[in-house]
């Protein structure tokens, strides 16, 4: 497993305002949206492509398209909802899988309730969506799903991530073909398996109270 910070200046004014308390629910879905697509440009940098000749007004020449089969988005319900919109307008063929996934608060044990995508992902490049990645869990039972499908290349985009949920995946998928990208690597999970200093509740502040 690997992961990859974004370093750049506008992901951090963005999320900023993305984790601070005051920011109200259309301003937080709005940032989400603007943050995945800065996420999806360092993420989709291996995406698969195929060469294809096209004119121009002055001439032939050759270009790329992605390729087939097309890759696999899928968000992670509830809170991953909010970052399709961003990563399929930059990936506009892509076909697109929804995991319903949730964590017990006490136990902090994540369950699937709701599976909708093709049994047979051989080939394709999957996209996971999640915003948070605190315990680890959720992600890596997302990803143990795609892999037991067949998919040999997939991409976590996480807004924020925990050092320990980092740690929890690099044990858990060691050797497995899979990167995470995201915005930052908090300083730690509090006692709640919040992600410390975080945004909260993120599924809560995309689609909870409007503030
Ligand atoms: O790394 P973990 O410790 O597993 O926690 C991360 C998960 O928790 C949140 O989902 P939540 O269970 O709150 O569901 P929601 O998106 O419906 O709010 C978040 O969106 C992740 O999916
Ligand atoms: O900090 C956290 C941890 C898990 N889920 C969230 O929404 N936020
Ligand atoms: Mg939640």
């Amino acid at each position: 497993m690997r992961i990859h910070v974004v370093d750049h200046p506008l992901v951090a004014h963005k999320l900023t305002t993305l984790r601070d308390q005051r920011t109200d629910s259309p301003t937080f879905r709005r940032l989400a949206d603007e943050l995945v697509t800065l996420l999806a440009y360092e993420a989709t940098r291996d995406v698969r492509t195929d060469s294809v000749d096209i004119t121009t007004p002055v001439c032939r020449t050759t270009g790329v398209r992605l390729a087939r089969p097309r890759p696999l988005v899928v968000p992670i319900l509830r809170a991953g909802l909010g970052m399709l919109d961003g990563m399929v307008r930059l990936l506009p063929t892509a076909e697109v899988g929804f995991l319903g996934m949730v964590r017990d608060e006490d136990t902090l044990k994540a369950s699937t309730y709701a599976t909708r995508m093709p049994d047979d992902l051989s080939g394709r490049q999957v996209y996971v969506l999640d915003p948070m990645l605190a315990t680890g869990g959720t992600l890596v039972a997302a990803i143990n799903t795609l892999i037991e499908r067949g998919a040999d290349d997939v991409t976590a985009l996480c807004l924020l991530a925990a050092p320990e949920g980092v740690a929890v995946m690099e044990r858990e998928l060691a050797g497995q073909p899979v990167t995470v990208v995201t915005a930052s690597i908090d300083e730690r999970l509090n006692e709640h398996g919040y992600i410390v200093p975080g945004l909260g509740d993120a599924g809560d502040r995309m689609y909870g109270t409007a503030g």
